[in-house]
């Protein structure tokens, strides 16, 4: 901001005593300058929250990692829908949702995220619950940033639960899935830790932070081993793109979608989890594009973050009927993508709506591709869904 103020102070050097062509040549001159604060002013926003974000999904990030690397039988749980949580999904949770409100110290903080702490409440959580918050502070006390000495089992569970916000259409609120595909990362493979901000209903920024994505393409016909670096954290902040950096903190770097135009040249990205998205239905659509390569099949929202790299061309998600998608599942990835020049529609062709409360309500599945593969990929989803719809 201060140096748009400075510029304003310039005044344009004009030896022309006609003061018409002065007129105009400063009209035009602040006119522009107009332009260029009224874009900073809305990139620059946001900025303080952002950084608090990549702050609290690299520390949230760096507890999973070190969960995983030595996972026990009792870190695992089974929560009343029988999907699974682990003492990394609530630490990470309790740590975005204290860094978020110690770092911004706003008055009024709002957080819609996955987990609740009515589990650990009972009897038989208390050990779960001493374990999460030694990981909780083990990990604050390697940061090294925060004043406080230490947090209690009743902070942390007081952070789980301030999770509990309904989100919707006026004001901030935070986003967030303390752990996305907590089924790859108890397989030791993909997961995500996703935190977006919406504001007045609409994703303003998003951070993914993929602690076993590598920091190559993961496309089907490029070459890695398990000796490349692994560690990814996506930004995105609305107007200003998408940036990569590693987790251990290199320069970020502007990514892209894939620009190709050609089917045989995409790639598709699916859940690991047949449970999660009928892989049939994607086979069917791109088999009518005419994509060539095997689906990718990754779990979590690293597909959005690898997507938004140009890794592969196309994300498809088609769950099982009655299922609802939740807004921490895609809000973080929809403006990881969106930033980064691609499209993210529900099977109509309609963009997501993140402002209706913590489930998204849209029509049969999400659809993920560039500008120029999306009407072909959606005539492709039409005429598949009308085939599966009339073989019923
Ligand atoms: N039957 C189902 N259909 C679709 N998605 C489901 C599902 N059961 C769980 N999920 C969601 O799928 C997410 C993982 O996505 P992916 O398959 O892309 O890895 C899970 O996130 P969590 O792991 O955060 O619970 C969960 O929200
Ligand atoms: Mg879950
Ligand atoms: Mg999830
Ligand atoms: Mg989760």
């Amino acid at each position: 901001m201060a140096t748009i103020i400075n510029c304003l102070r310039v005044v344009p050097k004009v030896t022309n005593t006609n003061t018409e062509p002065f007129v105009s040549l400063f009209t035009k001159r602040a006119s522009r300058l107009a332009i260029v604060a009224s874009f900073s002013s809305s990139t620059m926003s946001y900025e303080k929250e952002l950084a608090a974000a990549n702050k609290a999904a690299s520390l949230a990030a760096r507890l999973c990692q070190k969960v995983q690397k030595e996972l026990l039988q009792s870190d695992v749980q089974s929560k009343s829908d029988k999907s699974p949580v682990t003492v990394a999904d609530y630490g990470s949770q309790a740590l975005v949702s204290f860094v978020l409100e110690n770092e911004l110290s706003s008055e009024s903080f709002s957080l819609v995220a996955e987990e609740d702490s009515g589990d650990l409440r009972k009897e038989s959580g208390q050990e779960t619950l001493q374990r999460i918050t030694k990981l909780v502070n083990d990990t604050l006390l390697s940061d090294g940033s925060f004043s406080v000495s230490s947090l209690t089992t009743e902070d942390v569970l007081r952070a789980i639960d301030r999770g509990k916000s309904e989100g919707g259409s006026h004001g901030r609120h935070w986003v967030l899935d303390p752990i996305d595909g907590t089924k790859g990362f108890l397989r030791g493979d993909q997961y995500a830790i996703a935190l977006a901000l919406l504001d007045e209903g609409k994703v303003v920024l998003g951070v993914l932070a993929c602690p076993n994505l590598p920091l190559v393409s993961i496309s089907g016909d490029s070459q890695h081993s398990s000796n490349d670096e692994v560690g990814c954290l996506f930004f995105a902040k609305v107007g200003a793109g998408t940036y990569m950096q590693s987790l251990d903190g290199s320069l970020p770097k502007k990514v892209h979608v894939s620009t190709t135009e050609n089917p045989e040249e995409a790639s598709l990205f699916e859940s690991f989890e047949a449970a999660h998205s009928l892989h049939d239905l994607s086979s069917s659509i791109t088999k009518k594009l005419g994509v060539k390569a095997p689906p990718v099949r990754i779990d979590s929202q690293a597909k959005y973050g690898a997507l938004s790299r140009g890794d592969g061309a196309i994300y498809l998600r088609f769950p099982h009927k009655g299922y609802r998608e939740k807004i921490w599942d895609h809000a973080a990835g929809c403006i990881v993508v969106t930033e980064a020049g691609g499209v993210v529609t529900d099977a109509a062709g309609n963009p997501l709506d993140f402002s209706q409360g913590r489930y998204l309500d849209l029509d049969t599945g999400i659809i993920v591709t560039n500008q120029k593969l999306m009407p072909s990929l959606l005539k492709a989803v039409r005429e598949s869904l009308d085939e599966k719809n009339s073989s019923l």
